[in-house]
């Protein structure tokens, strides 16, 4: 059985991912090491299996015993070992949900739903390093896999709604604490039918603008949003903004550049990220065709009617939150020409966009 070194399974991704691949029985076909900054010499977690105490996570000895290391540490972590691990002669395989590592032109970007072909022939070619996609980027193409395998894409302007949980767990916390605090503020109004909604409104405004905590995301997520993730870069984008087309033309190792770009937000949501889509397609077809190649697009594909009743439904946070699936709604075409076309795009970004690319690349390289 191959040895498995774990890094960051205690994180929220990491936890994310033991939970699935407790799920999918994962741990039975690998010899588990749990790795640790903070713990070294405690008992590992039994996921099913004895495996013994937690060895240190910047052992480079320790490390390169294993066959593959899968890290959700982040990308600190993997900047300050990786480099030493592989100096130390170390050749085995590298997954990572860190971004650090993502552009280098010695590793994929694994999303396998969407580009096994791509991940084929890096193995083949030797590849050692394959690192999840960013989530945002990652749930775009579950959900539209199969307009891009068929070629029809010409652009795709992409306005997301991102959740709190992109940012870990702090942030999380803190969207809310600030709902809480909104509601403290005018929960005697509220419980008083007869109160005027200006003067419950006039102190929500303060209270949001003064109270709500912004320790981590630097502004009021609660009762807001806010429309800036990620650096600032030169050009104007946000670093969240340059990752879509950068990577979504990695994933899909398109010969010609496919032009992604639109604006990144975050909203109140806890861990499902949306993206309303403006897709260019480089010829007319009609709408029952386009549902037809998007539900082919692969067996996670949730299609969502354009119908208002089953969208308040289906279509939602509440709905998709903490399942596989990728919802795709609000399909229609665009006044702007036949075209033109508009989709809703959402999915949990702790699974499709975190999590579950990372333990499929394990699942490959192991059967
Ligand atoms: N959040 C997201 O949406 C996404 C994150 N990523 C990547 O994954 C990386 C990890 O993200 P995330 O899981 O959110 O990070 P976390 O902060 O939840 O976990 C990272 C590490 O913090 C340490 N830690 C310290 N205190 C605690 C605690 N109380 N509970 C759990 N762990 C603790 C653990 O390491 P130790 O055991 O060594 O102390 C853990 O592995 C990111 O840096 C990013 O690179 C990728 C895609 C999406
Ligand atoms: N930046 C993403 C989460 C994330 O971790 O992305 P990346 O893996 O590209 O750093 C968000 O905030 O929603």
């Amino acid at each position: 059985m191959k040895r498995v070194g774990l890094v960051g399974w205690r994180g929220m991704v990491g936890s994310v991912l033991m939970q699935r691949m407790q799920e999918e029985k994962d741990f039975d076909v690998i010899d588990p090491v749990f790795f640790t900054t903070s713990q070294a010499g405690q008992a590992a977690p039994n996921f099913g299996k004895d495996a013994g105490t937690l060895k240190d996570a910047k052992s480079i000895a320790d490390l390169k015993e294993m066959d593959i290391i899968i890290s959700c540490q982040g990308g600190d972590y993997t900047t300050e070992i990786y480099p030493q691990l592989r100096a130390a002669g170390w050749n085995g395989y590298w997954i990572d949900a860190a971004s650090t590592k993502r552009m280098d032109d010695d590793s994929v970007i694994i999303l396998d739903p969407v580009n096994r072909n791509v991940i084929d022939d890096a193995l083949a070619r030797g590849i050692k390093n394959y690192i999840g996609g960013n989530c945002t980027n990652s749930i775009m193409l579950m959900g539209m896999g199969g307009l891009f395998r068929e070629g029809l894409v010409d652009w795709v302007s992409s306005m997301t709604y991102q959740a709190a949980s992109g940012g870990g767990a702090n942030h999380m916390r803190e969207l809310l604490k600030g709902m809480g605090v909104v509601h403290g503020a005018v929960a005697d109004e509220l419980a008083t039918p007869a109160s005027a909604i200006l003067d419950i409104d006039r102190k929500v405004a303060k209270t949001i603008r003064e109270d709500v905590p912004t320790e981590f995301f630097g502004a009021p997520l609660a009762g807001g949003l806010i429309p800036w993730i990620d650096k600032q870069l030169d050009n104007g984008q946000s670093k969240e903004e340059w990752k879509g087309q950068a990577e979504v033309n990695k994933i899909l190792g398109t010969a010609a550049t496919i032009p992604v770009d639109g604006l990144c937000v975050r909203i109140g949501a806890m861990r499902c990220h949306s993206l309303a889509l403006t897709v260019k397609l480089k010829k007319d077809l009609p709408l029952a065709e386009i549902e037809a190649i998007i539900k082919s697009g692969n067996d996670w594909v949730k299609w969502v009617p354009n119908d208002r009743e089953i969208t308040v439904k289906e279509l939602t946070p509440a709905s998709i939150t903490g399942g596989l699936q990728i919802g795709v709604g609000r399909v229609r075409k665009l006044n702007m020409g036949a075209e033109y076309l508009s989709a809703f795009v959402i999915g949990d970004q702790l699974l499709w966009g975190a999590a579950e690319p990372l333990r499929r690349m394990l699942r490959i390289l192991i059967d």
